[in-house]
């Protein structure tokens, strides 16, 4: 089989090497570690191209590409398993790139600087978004259980239990929560963050339905009682349907309290429109961002 010229990279004509292998192959690299040349152009950047020696194919040896090989199979296609290794030394050495980046005094550099500044302003932006509305929203909670330490609470939407949580710490001894959870997996996991975090059963219930469900339920799980505070936390558009639904099953009294997060989102504006028009029935006591307490009775009952 013939060669075609090239260097080692301790240039030395590739010829003077090959003449030792069954395979030669064309503008091949070599370095002394390795008994044979590396087609640099075979590493990485050939996947699905048309193979560039076909003569060389299972299919033109005559073999059938599913073919037990007989013997040590580098010996028979020395490619891939040569791939493999300088693909793998390739992503390896991914992560020292910013390093490399970083010591080079380039534009590169730069640019490099400014992509990275603004990936970061991007994420920071997001992330404190959020995180700032949970927390003011707990805030804003804390402040409601403080003042009114209810003994029936119940919250609509429990995720894995950060409100939950927030919400039982501060409960009077005798009170209780029950939390609702439309997705099973999450009210599980929500169900053993409220164990781990301390809190026994005897404290708190996790309900794995939807709200329409729970509520139609709740009369079992209360008893006498009725609901001193509602959180609503779930789906704004089921806001109104819950709220009608606590009504019909009387489950709130004229002290209740109720707590909506995210009314600025459109699914919540008929709930708004509905509480303006039953002024002797709800007081929206405090209203801080796209958060309300209500207070169900007009002023004068409370
Ligand atoms: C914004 S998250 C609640 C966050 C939670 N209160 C906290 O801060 O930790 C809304 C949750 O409500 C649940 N959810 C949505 N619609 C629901 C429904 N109709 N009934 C019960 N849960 C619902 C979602 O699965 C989601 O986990």
């Amino acid at each position: 089989m013939g060669y075609k010229a090239g260097y080692t990279l301790d240039r030395v004509p590739v010829h003077r090497r090959a003449h030792s292998h069954t395979h030669s192959h064309t503008h091949s690299y070599t370095t002394d570690t390795l008994d044979t040349p590396i087609s640099l152009p075979c590493m990485c950047l050939d996947w699905g191209r048309k193979p560039e020696y076909p003569e060389e194919t299972p299919a033109a040896r005559g073999e059938h590409t599913n073919s037990a090989h007989t013997g040590p199979r580098w010996e028979s296609n020395p490619r891939p398993w040569r791939s493999k290794i300088m693909v793998s030394l390739f992503l390896l050495s991914l992560p020292l790139l910013p390093v490399i980046i970083t010591l080079c005094r380039s534009p590169l550099r730069a640019l490099y600087h400014r992509v990275c500044e603004r990936v970061l302003k991007v994420l920071r932006g997001k992330v404190c978004v959020r995180r700032t509305h949970a927390y003011i929203f707990c805030v804003f909670l804390d402040e409601v259980v403080r003042r009114e330490a209810p003994l029936r609470v119940l919250e609509l939407g429990m995720h894995c239990g950060y409100t939950s949580v927030r919400i039982l710490r501060l409960l009077p001894t005798s009170g209780t929560l029950l939390t609702v959870e439309v997705d099973p997996l999450t009210a599980e996991k929500g169900e053993e963050i409220l164990l781990v975090a301390g809190f026994k059963n005897s404290q708190f219930q996790v309900l794995p339905c939807s709200s329409a469900e729970a509520i139609s339920r709740l009369a079992s799980h209360l008893g006498e009682d009725l609901l001193d505070l509602v959180v609503m936390d779930h789906d704004p558009e089921q806001y109104l349907p819950d709220l009608l639904a606590l009504q019909r099953e009387n489950l709130l009294s004229k002290r209740s309290v109720l707590i909506l997060n995210r009314v600025a989102e459109a699914g919540a504006r008929v709930v708004l429109e509905y509480l303006t028009t039953k002024p002797h029935d709800y007081t929206v006591h405090q209203r801080f961002k796209d958060m309300l307490e209500i207070r169900c009775g007009n002023s004068e009952s409370f």
